[in-house]
C-alpha cells in the first residue's frame, strides 16, 4: 500500500476531550496533587463567578475527605443560581462548554473548560462518576446527576438523574473522587487564604479532612458582575471582523456603530471615507479586499479605549488592604489600583499593594501574590509578567535588598483584571510578558515603594528616638528618689513625667475613701481613641457604674467604653470601690501602647 493511503486509513478526527485526557499539563492537572488543588481552583471560580452573576453574596463550603490512602473526595457547594437540569451535562460532561467564552467582560472563567476537565480527570484516575446536586430556585425542584464524560465523543453520559430533596433555595454542588494525596495541603490553604484577599465580599468555609478553615467576608457589598461589551476596533483580527459582517444584517455604517465598543457617528464616517467604502452598503456584502481596507482604516481614526467601568470589575485600594490586613498581621499596608489601559484592544487595570513587617519572614525573598481576574495564580511564577516587572524595579532605591525579587519582611501583591487576561498557556498560571502590562504594574509598585520608604524612614526616627528616651525614663526613678531624699520629702508620682518623654499614653487608677479613681492621659500629640473593659465579676450594678459622660458599647456591667480623648489632656472616671471585677485600657490602634499603670481589680 502506498504510504499516503496507509496514513489516509490513520487519519480521522480527535476530540477535544481525548486530547485533554492526553494533555492534562496543559490544564493543570499534570500530577495528582496539583489536580487537586486545580479542582477545587475551578470549582471556587465557577461559585464566584455564578454568584456575581446572580448578585448574591457568595457562600462557599469545601470538603476534603480521605477516603482510603489513596482515594480523595472533594465537594464544592455555593449558593449561586443553580444550573438549568437540561444543561449540568453539558456544563460538567462536556469540554469547550460554558457562557463566557463569547463574552468581552472580566471573568475568572473563560475557556468552557475548566470544571469537566476535572471530571475528566477524576474518572480517569478513579472511573467514579462525578455527582452534582444543583437548584435553581425554591419553587424548583433540585436534581442530583452521577454524570461521566464519553470522551471519545466529548458527550456528557448520564447515569442518574433524579429529583432531590435538598434543603438549599439555589446553588450548585460538585463532588469528584480522585486518586492522589494531601501532600499540598499548605499550598491549598494558601490558595484558599488568597482567594478570600481578593474577594472580601466572599465567605469561604473548609473542612480539609477535618481540620476547619473559615475565611470570613469583610465585606458585604454585593459585588455586580461586570457588563459585556463590543469588541474594540483596534484589538480586532481579520477573521473576526469577517465572521461579524457575515452575519450582520445591517449596513456598514450602522455596522461599525452597533458591532464595536466606542464607535460613534463621526468616527464611523471617519473610517469609511479612509476605506472609500459607502456607508450605505451592506457590511455582508463586503468582499475579502473590502474588509481588509476597511480594518486598516478602523485603526486609523482616534477612538477612546474600551469602557473599561463597564466591563471590568477592580478590588478596589480600601478592600486590598482590608483584605489583607485581615489575613496577615502588617506594620505597613498600601494598594494602589491604577487607571484602566488598553493592549491589542483589550482593557485592563493593574492593582497592585506592598505589606511590610508584622509576622512576614524577615529574611528569605518578598511574598509574591499574584491574580487574574481575582483568581489567585500558584504556578510558574518565573514565568510571569508580574514577576518579571517586579525583577525589573530597583528595590535598593527604597531602601530594601534585592536578588531579583527583594528581600525582607515584604508582601507584593498585584492584580491584572481584563477582559482577556493574556495568559501563557490553559492552565492559567502565568500571566504573558504584555509590555503595557509590565509598565502599569511597574508604576503601581514604584509608587508603593515610595510609600514604603517613606514608612521605614519614619519608623526609624521614631526608634532613634525612643531609645533616646526611653534612655532618659530609665535613669529617672533614681533622679528622682534621691532629691526626694535631699529634700526629705517623700518620692514623687513619676509616670506623667515619663509619659511626657515618651509620647504616650498613661493609664492610672487610685482610691480615695472607697472611691476608685481611673484616669487615661494622652501625652501624645495626636487624639488617641481608647478602649476601656470594664469586667463586673458578681453582675452588680454599682460594681461598674456608667459615667454618662461617655458611650457605653458593651452591657452595663460588663461594658466597653470607646473614647477619645485630646492631646495633652486626660480622662478621668470615678466609680463607687464596691464589688468586684476588672478594668483594662488598650488603645483602639492596636499598635498604640497604652501604659497602664493600673493593678487591674477593683
Ligand atoms: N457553580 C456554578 N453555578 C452556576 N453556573 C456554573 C457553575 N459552574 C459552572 N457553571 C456554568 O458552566 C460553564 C462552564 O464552566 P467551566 O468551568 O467548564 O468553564 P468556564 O468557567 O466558563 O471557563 P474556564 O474553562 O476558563 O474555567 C460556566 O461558563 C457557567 O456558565
Amino acid at each position: 500500500m502506498a504510504i499516503a493511503e496507509k496514513l489516509a486509513s490513520q487519519q480521522k478526527s480527535i476530540s477535544v476531550a481525548e486530547f485533554f485526557e492526553k494533555n492534562k499539563h496543559l490544564l493543570g492537572f499534570d500530577s495528582p496533587t496539583r489536580g487537586i488543588i486545580t479542582t477545587i481552583k475551578e470549582a471556587i471560580d465557577n461559585s464566584l463567578d455564578a454568584c456575581e452573576e446572580a448578585e448574591v453574596l457568595p457562600d462557599i463550603w469545601v470538603s476534603i475527605t480521605k477516603l482510603t490512602k489513596e482515594t480523595i473526595r472533594i465537594a464544592v457547594e455555593d449558593n449561586g443560581p443553580g444550573i438549568v437540569p437540561d444543561n449540568v451535562p453539558y456544563v460538567f460532561g462536556k469540554l469547550l462548554y460554558g457562557s463566557r467564552f463569547h463574552q468581552i467582560r472580566q471573568s475568572r472563567g473563560q475557556q468552557g473548560i475548566g470544571i469537566s476537565a476535572a471530571v475528566l480527570f477524576a474518572q480517569l484516575t478513579t472511573g467514579v462518576p462525578a455527582r452534582v446536586i444543583s437548584r435553581t430556585g425554591a419553587d424548583k425542584p433540585a436534581y442530583l446527576f452521577d454524570l461521566m464524560i464519553r470522551t471519545e465523543k466529548n458527550e456528557p453520559e448520564i447515569i442518574r438523574k433524579e429529583e432531590y430533596n435538598w434543603d438549599r433555595t439555589h446553588g450548585t454542588r460538585i463532588e469528584l473522587e480522585f486518586t492522589g494525596s494531601l501532600a499540598a495541603k499548605r499550598r491549598l490553604i494558601d490558595y484558599l487564604k488568597y482567594t478570600a484577599v481578593v474577594n472580601p465580599h466572599a465567605r469561604i468555609q473548609a473542612d480539609i479532612d477535618g481540620e476547619w478553615h473559615s475565611f470570613e467576608r469583610v465585606s458585604d457589598e454585593i459585588i455586580v458582575s461586570p457588563q459585556a461589551i463590543a469588541p474594540h476596533p483596534y484589538g480586532i483580527e481579520f477573521g473576526t471582523l469577517k465572521r461579524m459582517a457575515a452575519i450582520s444584517k445591517d449596513n456598514v455604517h450602522e455596522f461599525l456603530i452597533t458591532g464595536f465598543s466606542r464607535v460613534g457617528l463621526k468616527s464611523a464616517d471617519q473610517m469609511l471615507k479612509i476605506a472609500g467604502i459607502k456607508g450605505t452598503r451592506k457590511a455582508k456584502g463586503l468582499s475579502s479586499e473590502h474588509l481588509k481596507t476597511l480594518l486598516a482604516a478602523m485603526q486609523e481614526v482616534d477612538v477612546p479605549p474600551p469602557p473599561a467601568s463597564l466591563c471590568l470589575s477592580p478590588i478596589t485600594e480600601e478592600m486590598i488592604v482590608q483584605g489583607l490586613e485581615k489575613e496577615f498581621e502588617l506594620d505597613f499596608v498600601k494598594a494602589r489600583t491604577r487607571k484602566a489601559q488598553v493592549f491589542s484592544g483589550h482593557p485592563f487595570i493593574v492593582e497592585a499593594a506592598i505589606g511590610y513587617g508584622g509576622k512576614l519572614d524577615q529574611e528569605g525573598q518578598a511574598l509574591l501574590l499574584r491574580f487574574a481576574n481575582r483568581v489567585p495564580l500558584l504556578y510558574q511564577q518565573g514565568a510571569c509578567a508580574v514577576t518579571n516587572a517586579i525583577a525589573g524595579i530597583n528595590w535598593r532605591s527604597y531602601n530594601i535588598s534585592q536578588q531579583s525579587l527583594p528581600i525582607g519582611p515584604i508582601l507584593l501583591l498585584v492584580h491584572v483584571a481584563s477582559t482577556n487576561v493574556p495568559f501563557t498557556s490553559e492552565s492559567k498560571d502565568a500571566i504573558a510578558a504584555i509590555p503595557e502590562i509590565e509598565k502599569e504594574i511597574t508604576l503601581a509598585l514604584q509608587d508603593l515603594g515610595r510609600e514604603l520608604k517613606n514608612f521605614i524612614n519614619k519608623r526609624d526616627r521614631n526608634k532613634l528616638a525612643e531609645d533616646r528616651a526611653r534612655a532618659v525614663c530609665s535613669i529617672i526613678p533614681d533622679i528622682a528618689t534621691k532629691v526626694a531624699e535631699i529634700v526629705e520629702l517623700p518620692p514623687p508620682d513619676i509616670s506623667p513625667i515619663e509619659g511626657q518623654i515618651m509620647r504616650r499614653v498613661v493609664a492610672k487608677k487610685k482610691t480615695e475613701d472607697g472611691m476608685v479613681g481611673v484616669s487615661v492621659t494622652n501625652y501624645t500629640r495626636k487624639p488617641i481613641e481608647v478602649m476601656v473593659y470594664s469586667l463586673s465579676e458578681d453582675n452588680q450594678e454599682e460594681a461598674v457604674p456608667k459615667p454618662d459622660f461617655i458611650d457605653v458599647i458593651g452591657s452595663e456591667f460588663n461594658a466597653v467604653w470607646r473614647i477619645t480623648i485630646e492631646p495633652e489632656s486626660a480622662w478621668k472616671a470615678t466609680y463607687p470601690g464596691k464589688g468586684r471585677g476588672t478594668i483594662d485600657i488598650r488603645g483602639v490602634d492596636e499598635k498604640m501602647k497604652v501604659v497602664v499603670d493600673l493593678d487591674g481589680i477593683y
